[in-house]
């Protein structure tokens, strides 16, 4: 049975963001991740996980102004700076908390141009090798077009070939099955062809982005799909709970008893 991370920007928000922890370490997951943890020190976030005994498996590096709902800054040709600081606050907290996978994100940008694909390039190059070097992955998420209009990596054929063209260790795919699923399909093939490349995995039903129930993907079968193919990677529940947080756990404790 995969390790399921439950995510803690979406899930459990009937609880205050640090009390989080606690309440889902109470419902039985032994590792969370976070989208951005940066409204907190990264001793409180550390200091939470160490109490519920949780492995933070990921987060976001800073995305930019997001009182202006920015999504990155990776692909934005005149933001490279702060790309460069965005690096080092997020290389604080993973120190802190021991968090071994950072999510770069590319922004808002034409896929097409030129100039943010150089951009783009230049930016994944820099975190991928100030990350190797205290053993942290650095992770590519392709995002769908219908959750951001115009985020410029919006393909996972794109993101396979920079990592591949990179041949960076640390340089690795953040498998999204909703993401997928909107944007090719093909999930189980391409998780058979992709998962040596994959870092990270996501969960969410589809097209409601609730729990992994019902709808168009066959969650029991990708789980026992992702075990059959030897993933020993985190599963990050990356959805909004339908009703309480609580309530919409069924499927996790009938996962929890095939373990
Ligand atoms: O799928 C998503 O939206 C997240 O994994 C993310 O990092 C961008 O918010
Ligand atoms: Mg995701």
């Amino acid at each position: 049975m995969p390790i399921f991370a439950a995510n803690l920007t979406l899930m459990f928000n009937e609880w205050s963001f640090l009390d989080r922890f606690d309440a889902a370490a109470d419902a039985g997951f032994r590792a969370v991740e976070l989208q951005f943890p940066y409204d907190h020190a990264p001793d409180a976030v550390a200091a939470r996980l160490e109490r519920n005994g949780l492995t933070l498996a990921l987060f976001n590096m800073p995305p930019g102004d997001r009182t202006a709902a920015e999504r990155g800054l990776a692909a934005l040709p005149d933001r490279f700076d702060e790309v460069r600081t965005g690096v080092d606050t997020a290389l604080r907290y993973a120190e802190a908390t021991g968090c071994r996978r950072l999510h770069l994100m590319s922004g808002l940008a034409d896929a097409a141009d030129p100039a943010a694909q150089a951009a783009y390039r230049r930016a994944v190059a820099y975190a991928a090798s100030a990350l190797g070097g205290r053993g942290i992955d650095l992770l590519l998420e392709p995002i769908n077009g219908r959750d951001v209009p115009g985020y410029f990596l919006n393909s996972f054929t794109a993101a396979e070939r920079l990592i591949a063209d990179l041949g960076l260790s640390n340089l690795k795919l953040q498998f999204d099955l909703y993401h997928r699923q909107i944007l090719h399909g093909d999930v189980a093939m391409a998780l058979r062809r992709l998962l040596p490349v994959t870092g990270h995995v996501q969960i969410a039903s589809v097209p409601s982005r609730h729990e992994p129930v019902g709808e168009e993907l066959n969650y029991p079968f990708l789980f026992a799909e992702l075990d059959r193919l030897g993933y020993r990677g985190f599963v990050g529940c990356e959805y909004r709970p339908r009703a309480g947080t609580l309530d919409g756990l069924g499927w996790f404790a009938s996962q929890r008893k095939t373990e």
